[in-house]
This record gives C-alpha cells, structure tokens and sequence, in this order.
C-alpha cells in the first residue's frame, strides 16, 4: 500500500544542510496500522509529508500502491491524494463556513465517491447525528475531530495519515477519539500509517517503529541502543 525506499530527505537551513531521513525503508500492508513514534525533531512529520506526496525526497522512492510518487506532477499527487488519502491534523482543519454535513460529505465528494449510506452510519457513529445542521464552532474540541476523522474516512481511502491525532485533547476525550478512529479505520478497510508520542495511544496498532537519527528502528531495537 505504502513502501518507502532507501529515502533520503535534507532541509537547506541557513545555518546548513540539516539532514532529517536517511535511508528510510517502510512498508506497510493493505489494512495494517502501524504507529510512528520518535523524539520531538526526529523527522516523523517529514515522513508523514512525504508519504502524502506534500514534498519529495532527495534520494530514494515513495509509492503508494504502485505509483512512484516522485513520477507524477504536482496536479498528479493531488489526485493520488484526493483519491487514495485520508488526512488528520492536531489541527483540525473543518472549513468553518460549511456546517457538519458538508464537511463531512466534502472529502468524499472530491473523491467521487459519496456513499450516504455509510455517511449517515458515521455521522451516527461519530455522535454527530442531529448536528448535521450545526457549524464547526459549535462542536467541543474532540466532536470537531471526531467530524475531521469522519471526512477524512467519508470516501473510504486505501490510507489514512494522522499527525498526532489526538494531540490537542485532553486525556479522556483523546482516548474516546482515538478508540473511535481505530474502529472506523477498521470499518473502511482502510491502512493507517499514525504519528504520535504516546506509547499508549501506540500500543493498540499493528506495528509500531521508532524514527531516530534518520533511520526507522523496530520497538524492540530502541532497548538496544547504545546511549546518544
Ligand atoms: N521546511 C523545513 N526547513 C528546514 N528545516 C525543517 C523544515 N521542516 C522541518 N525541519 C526540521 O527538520 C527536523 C524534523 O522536523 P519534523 O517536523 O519532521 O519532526 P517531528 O519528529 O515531526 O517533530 P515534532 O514531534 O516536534 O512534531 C526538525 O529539526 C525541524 O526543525
């Protein structure tokens, strides 16, 4: 579904290059969830932009599905994304103008693929049913992100992106949220590459690997490093 090949990713900073991914190697399976943890500035975000085509790599390949990101145009990338891609933020990023239906049908509808019957049953499942006529700054924190979960998931894509999901909720309410994204990832067949710090929000995916100095290390290879 998603495969990343000895990636390689350098930012030009004024005070020089700073490389962030070196040699990067990643796959991960139809329906699989895999949860990428790694300290603040490790570069985890970087892979996550990568993945979605937002930016290239220097050196390496990303693909999803079979599609060599890097050989399309930017319009090209656009479509790999509006087609096969569910995004999440921290931020939550409803379009404040359009009330919970339309956000909710807006992915899916620029997917072509709107499918009402499992709108409905998300907007149920999401606990928004009854509050498709309300506007985005009338939904509590974790009701916005469960709607910005629900338009990502509205068009059932192959992969679903998440940057620390859950990163701008309290404790309870996170853990609320992330237990109903992990059940409708399930439910749209979706795969599910997510970013987060928390070995707990972690513990309940499929795999989870470490980014450190550049590189993707197995959970289990971090106990075994020598020290920094
Ligand atoms: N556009 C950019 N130009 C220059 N440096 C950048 C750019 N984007 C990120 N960086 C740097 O690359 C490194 C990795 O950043 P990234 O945001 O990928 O880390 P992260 O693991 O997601 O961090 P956090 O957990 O704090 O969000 C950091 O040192 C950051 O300052």
């Amino acid at each position: 579904m998603l495969e990343f090949r000895d990636v390689h990713k350098t930012y030009t900073t004024p005070q020089g290059p700073l490389s962030v991914l070196s040699g990067v190697d990643l796959q991960l399976r139809a329906g699989e969830s895999l949860a990428l943890m790694g300290e603040s500035g490790s570069g985890k975000s970087t892979l996550l932009h990568l993945a979605a085509g937002l930016d290239l790599p220097d050196r390496g390949e990303v693909c999803i599905g079979k599609q060599s990101l890097a050989s399309l145009d930017e319009p090209g990338r656009a479509r790999v994304r509006r087609e096969t891609l569910g995004l999440v933020f921290q931020q939550f990023h409803l379009v404040a103008s359009l009330n919970v239906a339309d956000n909710l049908r807006l992915q899916a509808r620029l997917a072509g693929r709107e499918d009402p019957a499992w709108s409905a049953r998300l907007l149920q499942r999401l606990g928004l049913a009854g509050r498709e006529s309300h506007y985005p700054e009338q939904l509590s924190g974790g009701q916005q992100q469960r709607l910005a979960i629900g338009r990502a998931l509205a068009p059932r894509p192959a992969l679903l992106l998440a940057d620390e999901p859950t990163g701008n909720l309290d404790e309870t309410t996170a853990e609320t949220v992330l237990e109903l994204l992990l059940e409708l990832v399930a439910e749209s067949g979706s795969s599910l590459l997510m970013v987060t710090h928390s070995l707990k929000v972690a513990a309940p995916l499929d795999r989870r690997l470490i980014l450190r100095r550049g590189q993707l290390l197995a959970e289990s290879a971090e106990s075994h490093l020598p020290c920094a």
